[in-house]
C-alpha cells in the first residue's frame, strides 16, 4: 500500500516505512497524479482534499495533522467512503499563547489595566476555552458567543454575536471556517457587524482568513484610527493583503499554532489514527528522543503579563520584518514552546493563576 505524506510534518519520517511505500512531498505538490495510486494521505492545511484530488484514486484514509479541516471536502469524502480524521485540540495551547502575546503587545502599548477590559470570545471550543482561561487569569470580564454549543448544551451564559460585538474591548475569533449550516462563519466580521463595535476595539483573528472580511476591515480601520488589529490568518494565503498587513498591530504568517508541543501532538494524533485504522499495532508512539521531556525554565516573572511576554515575543514573527516568504517562513519555523513547555520558578503576583494557563510552577 502507498502512503503519501506532507514532508513538513515533523517527526513522521521513518514511522510508516515498515508498513507502506511512503512518499513525502510538500503539501501543495500532493496532486491527482501523486494520489492516484495512494491508499493513505497524511496532510496539513496545504493540501486541498476534494473531488479534483481524490476522484479515481484508491485513497481510503486521510489524516490531517491540524485542528481545522476546511481544506477537506468532508461531504465528498463521506459520500465516497473515504474516512478522514483531524487532530482536535493539538495546538490549542499554542494559539492561546499567540493570543496572550498579542494582548500583551496591545495592553502595554496603550498602558491599559486588563481588569478594566471586556474580552469577547467567538467560538468556545478547544482554543476558545483556553482563551477564556487566559481572560480570567488576566482578570478581564469575559463574554462568550458560541450558538451551536449554546443550542446543543443549553448554555444560558453565552451571548449572541451582536451583543458581544457591542460590549467588547477585545474581540477574538476561534471558529471553524464554514459557509453553510445554521451558523456560517464566512465573513462573520462584516462591515455591518463592524458598525456595532466600539471604535477603540482590538480585533484578533487566529482562526481562518475568511472569517474576517478583509476589505471591510481595512476600510473600517481607515475610518477608525483608534481600532487595533492582530491577524495570523489571511483570506488568500500565502498572498497577503499588504495594505491591511501594514495597518495591523500584529501581522503573522499563520504560525499561531506553531509550538513544539502542538506539532508533536499533531503528529502523534495522526500516527495513532493511521495505526488504529490499519491495525498496525503502533501504540504509545512519541518521537524518540521526545523533545517535550525537558521544559524551559523561567527563573522569575512579575505577573502573568510579564510571564506571557517571557515565553514569546510576537514581534519576532511579524510578517513585516521576517526575511522569508510566507510559506518558506512556516516551513522552516523554529517551533516555539507554548505555556505547557515552561516551568516557572518564581512569580511575584498571580501565582495562583499560573497553573490555569498550563505552566508548571516549581
Ligand atoms: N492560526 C492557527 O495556527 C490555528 C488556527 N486554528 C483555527 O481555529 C479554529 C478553532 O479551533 P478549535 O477551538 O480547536 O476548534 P473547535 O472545533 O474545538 O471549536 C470551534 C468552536 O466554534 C464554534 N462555532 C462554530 N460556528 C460558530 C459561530 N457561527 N459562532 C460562534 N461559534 C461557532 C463551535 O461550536 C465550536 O465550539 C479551527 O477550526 C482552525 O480553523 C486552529 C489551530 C491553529
Ligand atoms: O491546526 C490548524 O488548523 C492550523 O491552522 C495549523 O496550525 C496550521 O498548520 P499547517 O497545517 O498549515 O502547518
Amino acid at each position: 500500500m502507498k502512503l503519501v505524506a506532507d514532508s513538513h510534518i515533523p517527526y513522521l519520517k521513518g514511522v510508516f516505512e515498515p508498513f507502506f511505500d511512503v512518499e513525502y512531498l510538500p503539501g501543495h505538490r500532493i496532486n491527482q497524479e501523486v494520489v492516484k495510486d495512494a491508499d493513505v494521505l497524511i496532510i496539513r492545511t496545504r493540501t486541498t482534499c476534494n473531488q479534483d484530488l481524490l476522484q479515481g484514486s484508491r485513497v481510503k484514509f486521510i489524516a490531517s495533522a491540524t485542528i481545522g479541516y476546511d481544506h477537506i471536502d468532508t461531504q465528498y469524502c463521506d459520500s465516497n467512503g473515504i474516512r478522514w480524521v483531524t487532530a482536535p485540540g493539538c495546538n490549542a495551547a499554542a494559539v492561546q499563547q499567540w493570543l496572550g502575546a498579542a494582548l500583551v503587545k496591545w495592553i502595554s502599548s496603550k498602558h491599559l489595566n486588563p481588569k478594566t477590559l471586556t474580552i469577547g470570545i467567538v467560538g468556545i471550543g478547544n482554543v476558545g476555552s483556553k482563551v477564556v482561561a487566559l481572560g480570567n487569569a488576566l482578570g478581564m470580564n469575559v463574554v462568550c458567543c458560541d450558538p451551536p454549543r449554546a443550542e446543543r448544551e443549553n448554555i444560558k451564559s453565552f451571548v449572541d454575536l451582536h451583543e458581544l460585538l457591542k460590549v467588547s474591548d477585545i474581540i477574538t475569533f476561534h471558529v471553524p471556517l464554514t459557509r453553510a449550516g445554521n451558523y456560517p462563519t464566512y465573513h462573520m466580521l462584516s462591515s455591518k457587524n463592524l458598525a456595532l463595535c466600539k471604535p477603540t476595539a482590538y480585533f484578533l483573528n487566529s482562526s481562518r482568513g475568511g472569517v474576517v472580511d478583509e476589505v471591510a476591515l481595512l476600510s473600517y480601520l481607515e475610518q477608525n484610527p483608534n481600532v487595533a488589529v492582530a491577524l495570523d490568518v489571511w483570506e488568500n494565503e500565502p498572498d497577503l493583503n499588504l495594505e491591511l498587513a501594514k495597518r495591523c498591530l500584529v501581522a503573522t504568517p499563520h504560525i499561531a499554532g506553531y509550538s513544539l508541543e502542538g506539532k508533536v501532538m499533531a503528529t502523534k494524533m495522526v500516527v495513532d489514527a493511521v495505526s488504529r485504522y490499519f491495525n498496525l499495532g503502533i501504540t504509545l508512539w512519541w518521537p524518540t528522543p521526545n523533545p517535550l521531556t525537558e521544559k524551559q525554565v523561567i527563573a522569575s516573572a512579575k505577573n502573568i503579563l510579564d510571564l506571557i511576554g517571557k515565553t514569546y515575543r510576537i514581534e519576532s514573527d511579524d510578517i513585516r520584518i521576517i526575511d522569508k516568504d510566507f510559506e518558506d517562513y512556516r516551513n522552516t519555523y523554529n517551533y516555539r514552546r507554548d505555556f505547557t513547555g515552561f516551568k516557572v520558578l518564581k512569580i511575584e503576583e498571580d501565582a495562583e493563576k499560573v497553573g490555569m494557563l498550563g505552566f508548571e510552577l516549581g
